[in-house]
C-alpha cells in the first residue's frame, strides 16, 4: 500500500485486534445457523460487537487513505519538472487507486480493506506452516538450504532479487506442498447462478438449485488420492514438474480458480519465498510438534491448533 502500519511492533493495536476479532466473529457466524437470525445475533451481543469492529477498521482505513492523499498532493506540489530520461517510479497500489479518477473514496476503502484482509493472514499462515513442515523434515530442509547456498554463496547480506527468487525451485515445491496440506483459505462459498447436477453412482443424481449458497471444501479437494499419491504426507515431490503437467488443473486450488480466483497469488508466492529464504539461509529449524498429531484448525484462515513450536539454530554468524 506504500505506507507502514507497524502492526508487528505494537503499532495500531486497535486495528490489529479488530481484524483478529472480526475473523473470529465471521467464522462463528458462518458455522452457527442460529446466529443467522438477526435478533439472536444482536441479542447475543455478537452483532453489536461485530458492527463496532467494522466501524473501527473502516475508520482506520479511511484515515490511511486520507493521509496518503495529503502526502501525494504535498509531493506533487513540491515536485519540480520531471526528467524524461529517468525511468518512471512504480506507484504503490494505494497511490494507483487514489489517482484513479473513477473511484470514490468508499470504492477505494473497500479495495484497501479487501487487500488488507486477503493479503496478510493468508501469507503468514502459509509461511508459518512451511517453517513447521520443513522443521519436521530435515531431508527436505537440507535440500532447501543447499539450493539457497548455491544461489547466495557466502553473501549473507544480499536481499533476494527477482532472478534469485526464480531460482528457488525446490523451495517453491515446498511452499506449494504446504499450501496443499494446510491451505490458508480452507473453504470458500459461492451462490449458484444455475442448477448444478451432481451425478451419483447408485442413486438418482443430486440437483443443487440456482440461488443456493454452497461451501466448497478446498482443504478436501487438495487431499484427493486420485491426484496425490501421498495425500496426507508432506511430499514436495507432488510438485515435480512432470507430475504437475500430468495432473488435472482443478486438483490444485489453494488460490481458488475461475474468474474470482486470488488476484494476489503471484505476489503471495514471491513474498513467501522472500521471507522463507531469509529464514533458511540463516537458521536450521526443528519442529517440536508434528503433523498430523498437532492438527491445524479450520477457521476463516487455517491456523495451527497449538501454535507452531519450533527451535531455530543459527547456521552462520550474522
Ligand atoms: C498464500 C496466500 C494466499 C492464499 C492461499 C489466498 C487464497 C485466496 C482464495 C482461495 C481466494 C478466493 C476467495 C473466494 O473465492 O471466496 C482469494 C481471493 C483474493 N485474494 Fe488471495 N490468497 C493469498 C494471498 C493473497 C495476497 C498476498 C493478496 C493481495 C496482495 C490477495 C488478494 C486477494 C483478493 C483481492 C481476492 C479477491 C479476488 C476477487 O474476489 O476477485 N491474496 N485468495
Amino acid at each position: 500500500m506504500g505506507c507502514s502500519i507497524s502492526c508487528q511492533t505494537g503499532g495500531n493495536d486497535k486495528y490489529v485486534n479488530s481484524v483478529k476479532r472480526l475473523s473470529e466473529l465471521v467464522w462463528l457466524y458462518e458455522k452457527t445457523p442460529l446466529y443467522w437470525i438477526s435478533p439472536i445475533w444482536y441479542l447475543s451481543g455478537k452483532g453489536f460487537e461485530f458492527d463496532k469492529h467494522v466501524r473501527s477498521t473502516t475508520e482506520f482505513t479511511r484515515r490511511v487513505i486520507e493521509n496518503q492523499r495529503t502526502e501525494i498532493s504535498r509531493k506533487s506540489s513540491s515536485t519540480t519538472t520531471e526528467n524524461p530520461d529517468q525511468p518512471k517510479k512504480r506507484q504503490a497500489f494505494l497511490d494507483f487507486l487514489i489517482n484513479c479518477q473513477e473511484l470514490s473514496d468508499e470504492d477505494i476503502r473497500e479495495e484497501v480493506d479487501t487487500f488488507m484482509f486477503e493479503g496478510h493472514d493468508t501469507t503468514s499462515s502459509g509461511i508459518t506452516f512451511a517453517i513447521w513442515f520443513l522443521g519436521q523434515h530435515p531431508e527436505y530442509q537440507r535440500r532447501v538450504q543447499d539450493e539457497l547456498d548455491d544461489i547466495f554463496g557466502d553473501d549473507f547480506q544480499r536481499h533476494p532479487d527477482s532472478e534469485d527468487l526464480q531460482r528457488m525451485k525446490f523451495l517453491e515445491q515446498c511452499i506449494k506442498e504446504t499450501l496443499r496440506i494446510t491451505p490458508p483459505v480452507p473453504l470458500i462459498s459461492r451462490k449458484l447462478s444455475e442448477d448444478v447436477k451432481i451425478p451419483h453412482p447408485t442413486k438418482p443424481d443430486v440437483i443443487l438449485p440456482a440461488g443456493m449458497c454452497i461451501i466448497l471444501k478446498i482443504v478436501s479437494i487438495l487431499k484427493d488420492s486420485r491426484f496425490y499419491e501421498r495425500p496426507w504426507e508432506f511430499y514436495p515431490e507432488h510438485f515435480d514438474p512432470e507430475r504437475v503437467t500430468s495432473r488435472e488443473a482443478f486438483a490444485y486450488v489453494p488460490f481458488s480458480a475461475g474468474p474470482r480466483n486470488c488476484i494476489g497469488q503471484k505476489f503471495a508466492m514471491l513474498e513467501e519465498k522472500t521471507v522463507l529464504s531469509w529464514i533458511f539461509r540463516y537458521f536450521s529449524v526443528t519442529s517440536l510438534t508434528k503433523y498430523p498429531e498437532d492438527i491445524p484448525i479450520t477457521e476463516l484462515i487455517l491456523k495451527p491448533v497449538n501454535g507452531t513450536k519450533v527451535i531455530l539454530r543459527n547456521r552462520r554468524k550474522l
